[in-house]
Formats: structure tokens, C-alpha cells, sequence
């Protein structure tokens, strides 16, 4: 199966991919049980963070029903370093040609960052139909992505930037939103105070959003 198909799968799985910020090592493996007892199995840890690696292997290795990827890839040698960490997919929140050229080496699936039609455009003459949609509000929401759907109905996008539980449910009425993603589901102060059942909460009512 090619890794475009395999990422459309991985969208499948849930309504909501959560963007998490780790800042500390030992967050990260009670973090993600939360958030997969809640119904959410596809994370994304952004490589925001010192720790946001490890934080990725404890979770490959330590949650098994968790679906762990990176986020914030920007730099071409990150993706392998993702991989290596024990990353299942990749998220940047925008595309160049070296970056893509080191995603497709990990032979993971991944989402590429595009908002305009040119970009979509490039990105599908790669073979890519989906794609992440970032910064989703401040780039025009939900009327943007019904207007590319016209003329762009083949593309899935997961649109993230400025959603919450309310916006997300609207994005997942469109015909070309399969997911969202969001970090409304990991509140700062929530992860900071250990308090993995408010997180809990957050992600069984994100999971129960419907596309
Ligand atoms: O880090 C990345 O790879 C990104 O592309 C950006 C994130 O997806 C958004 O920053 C999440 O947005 P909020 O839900 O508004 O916090």
C-alpha cells in the first residue's frame, strides 16, 4: 500500500489528531494513556520541545494501542530523526522540496502543510492527497476548504491552527475534512498539574465528534 493511502488510513482512525507539546520526559507516557482511554489513538508530538524525541520513543514503546508520530518537522534532518525515535508518521506545517525529499526517505506516511491551490497542486504532482491545512483559521477556515474542494475534490485535508471542540465539529462536516487537529485537547495548565483525567475527558468528547 502506498504511504499517501497509508496516511488517509491514519485519518480514518479518529476525528481528532491531538497536537501535543511535551516539556517533560515523564509526561509523555501518562499523556498519551490518557488520551487513548479517551478514544484518541493517533498523536502528534511536535518537535517543539528538547524532549519531544524521547518523549516519542516512550510512547512507541510503552503504549502499545497509541499511533505515535511528529509533529513540527521543519527541518529536512528531523524526519529521520523521527523515525528513528520510533515515529509511525510525520506532520510539517508547511512543504519544501528538500523537506519532502527526506520524508519520502523514511518511508513513513506523512502530512505536508499547504493552504494555496499552487501548493496543493504541487504536493499532488508528488502523489500526495493528504495533506494538513495550516494555520486553518487565520488562512480563511472553513469557507477556504469548501471553496478548494471544488476544483481540488480528491484532496483530505487535517486542518489545524486555532480549532477547538466547537470549530472542530463544523470543519468535520466538510466533504474534504476527515480529521482535525488541535491542542485544545492537552491544555497547558491540564498536563502541567498532572491532571490526566481532565485530558481524558477532553479527548473522549473530541472522539465522539463525528466526520
Ligand atoms: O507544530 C506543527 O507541526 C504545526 O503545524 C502547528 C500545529 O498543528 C498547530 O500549532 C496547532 O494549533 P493550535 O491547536 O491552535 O495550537
Amino acid at each position: 500500500m502506498d504511504r499517501n493511502q497509508q496516511m488517509l488510513d491514519l485519518m480514518a482512525l479518529g476525528p481528532v489528531i491531538p497536537v501535543l507539546v511535551i516539556e517533560e520526559a515523564d509526561q509523555a507516557v501518562p499523556l498519551a494513556q490518557a488520551l487513548v482511554a479517551g478514544g484518541l489513538r493517533v498523536l502528534e508530538v511536535t518537535l517543539r520541545t528538547p524532549v519531544a524525541l524521547e518523549c516519542i520513543a516512550r510512547i512507541a514503546a510503552d503504549v502499545p494501542d497509541a499511533i505515535v508520530g511528529a509533529g513540527t518537522v521543519n527541518r529536512p534532518i528531523d524526519a529521520d530523526a523521527a523515525r528513528q525515535s520510533g515515529a509511525k508518521f510525520l506532520v510539517s506545517p508547511g512543504s519544501t522540496a528538500a523537506l519532502l525529499d527526506e520524508m519520502d526517505k523514511t518511508h513513513l506516511p506523512y502530512l505536508a502543510g499547504a493552504v494555496t491551490a499552487s501548493e496543493v497542486l504541487g504536493l499532488l504532482e508528488r502523489g500526495l492527497t493528504a495533506l494538513k491545512f495550516f494555520p486553518a483559521e487565520p488562512a480563511g477556515g472553513i469557507n477556504y476548504l469548501k471553496a478548494l474542494a471544488g476544483p481540488l475534490p480528491e484532496i483530505r485535508f487535517c486542518p489545524t491552527g486555532g480549532i477547538d471542540l466547537a470549530k472542530a465539529k463544523q470543519y468535520l462536516a466538510l466533504p474534504n475534512v476527515p480529521c482535525v487537529g488541535g491542542s485544545w485537547v492537552v491544555p497547558k495548565e491540564a498536563l502541567a498539574a498532572g491532571d490526566y483525567a481532565r485530558i481524558e475527558t477532553l479527548a473522549r468528547e473530541a472522539a465522539s465528534l463525528t466526520p
